[in-house]
């Protein structure tokens, strides 16, 4: 039998879990009776005292073999990787996607962590012909320091995974602040580092609200802050780091396009659609949340997806049958089913879902929604609404359809169902997005390649796979006379 008895959260700090009063409830958005764990409102002083151990720590780790590193990383991975199940249901429980998703990303944290047990031993130096004789010319990748993480919701164990990762592969320190709609999944990835070995102080976790992330950003002893979630919160970060020279890098929302042209492959196109737009409850920042359809297929796709998104079971996270689970929490429910109301307020045609609908638990459920006859134009397209919420735009042409694609002020990830090689090539070149997919879903993508988006999607270097080297250290250029 599973134990889900609610758990009291501690803070992580110079190795020790910290006990301090339990302020808030999480409860689980697929039965609001649950009680998945008790959070501590962390504040400032907690944040004092990680980076404070974090910074002592440091140097250390930084200094320690690289194959020590690696080892620690690569256990911690190991572990999750034993733990999915398990870890998976908390993930499921808290946060609200199925067990499938969750267990999925529990695995794809474990895959990071190892990823990265990897990258601590490659070479990322250079030697160099100097332009004067009898010199020499080396480079080195060094630690920088203390790094603070900011991390979402919406992907609670792996986000936390592939910031701290590389960090930690690197020499790196790091303190970081879960989101408090999730805190005990991330609480669960501090268990497995410190299980794995990690030496105190090296990893901190202070839990509490949005004030432990503004004393983060504004820390003068981090030298660096990694943040994902919203553009007005990312915005105050990037602020707060610059105020002081400290590195940023933000990952933000996306408005993602999906064209379809009239040659693609129907069923596909359907599937792509409903993937993207639907799965993890539309909750990534990857979301398909504009489909841009082609006149010749448009009502014949409308149809068809709406047949099969009808068809979606939305439930209880933990119930096998369920393939949509419920949203994560009440604010941004709220926020799905005003954005339905503001598209029909613009003209948009509510073609399915889009209701607040009662499980067999009280839960936060809603229908998938699909609207068509949006423009560019409208709210609908322009802002982001995280949730399962998919307009429909209908263009003439394939022209029409990039020139749509492209009108966001967002550009995280872009994609186009066709058969044909030159507009699936053109599209790749001219989609103004970090992450173009073809006959793919924009959502779901692989841990060993960069990750980021163009625009007001992304600020700073790219995530993750063998780019999270540039973010994560510090080049240092060495001469030497070797005459
Ligand atoms: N992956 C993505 O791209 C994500 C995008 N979003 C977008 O953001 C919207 C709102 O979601 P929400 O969870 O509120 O996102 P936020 O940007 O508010 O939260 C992201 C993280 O920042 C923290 N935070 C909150 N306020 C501050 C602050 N002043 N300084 C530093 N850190 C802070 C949050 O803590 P706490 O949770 O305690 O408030 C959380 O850990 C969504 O509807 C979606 O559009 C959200 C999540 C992920
Ligand atoms: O699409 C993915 O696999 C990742 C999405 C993501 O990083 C996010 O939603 O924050």
């Amino acid at each position: 039998m599973a134990d889900d008895a609610p758990l009291t959260l501690r803070h992580l700090i110079g190795g020790e879990w910290i006990d301090a009063p339990a302020e808030r409830e999480v409860r689980s958005p697929s039965d609001l009776s649950e009680l998945v764990a008790l959070q501590p409102d962390g504040g400032v002083e907690e944040v004092e005292a990680a980076v404070a151990a974090a910074r002592a720590a440091q140097p250390a780790w930084a200094d320690a073999s690289p194959e020590l590193r690696s080892d620690v990383l690569d256990r911690a991975g190991t572990l999750l990787l034993e733990r999915k199940d398990r870890i998976g249901r908390l993930l499921a429980r808290e946060e609200g996607k199925t067990l499938a998703e969750a267990v999925g990303e529990t695995a794809r944290a474990g895959r990071v962590l190892k990823y990265f047990a990897g990258e601590a031993l490659r070479r990322h130096g250079q030697n160099l012909e100097s332009v004067r004789p009898a010199v020499e010319v080396q480079t080195y990748r060094q630690a920088v320091g203390v790094f603070g993480l900011i991390t979402p919701w919406n992907f609670p164990i792996a986000i936390p995974a592939w910031k701290a990762a590389p960090a930690l592969a690197f020499g790196n320190a790091v303190v970081m602040k879960p989101a408090g709609t999730t805190p005990a999944t991330a609480a669960a990835l501090a268990e497995v580092l410190v299980e794995a070995g990690l030496p105190k102080g090296v990893f901190g976790l202070v839990i509490g609200p949005g004030r432990v992330g503004a004393a983060i950003a504004a820390h003068r002893d981090i030298d660096g802050v990694s943040f994902t979630g919203s553009q007005g919160v990312g915005a105050q970060v990037a602020a707060a780091c610059m105020a002081r020279q400290a590195r940023v890098q933000l990952e933000m929302g996306g408005k993602n396009p999906l064209v379809v042209l009239d040659d693609a492959d129907l069923d596909r196109a359907v599937s792509v659609a409903l993937d993207g737009a639907f799965f993890a409850t539309g909750q990534r920042c990857t979301a398909s949340s504009r489909l841009i359809v082609q006149e010749g297929v448009h009502d014949r796709f409308v149809e068809a997806l709406a047949e099969r998104a009808r068809a979606l079971k939305v439930g209880h996270a933990l119930d096998p049958e369920t393939q949509m689970g419920p949203v994560a929490n009440a604010s941004q429910l709220e926020q799905n089913l005003d954005y339905v109301r503001i598209a029909q307020a613009e003209g948009g045609r509510l073609v399915c879902g889009g209701e607040r609908t009662q499980g067999r638990t009280d839960g936060l459920y809603m229908t998938p929604a699909i609207l068509s006859e949006t423009t560019p134009d409208m709210r609908i397209n322009r802002e982001e609404v995280f949730g399962p919420v998919a307009s429909i735009i209908r263009v003439r042409t394939y022209e029409e359809a990039l020139e749509a694609a492209n009108a966001s002020v967002f550009g995280l990830s872009s994609g186009i169902c066709t058969t044909s090689l030159k507009h699936a090539r053109h599209f790749q070149r001219y989609s103004r997005a970090g992450m173009v997919m073809v006959n793919l879903p924009t959502a779901g993508v692989d841990y060993h390649v960069p990750f980021g988006g163009t625009k007001g999607s992304s600020y700073g270097p790219r995530e993750q796979g063998f780019a999270a080297v540039e973010f994560y250290t510090q080049t240092k250029t060495a001469y030497s006379f070797a005459g």
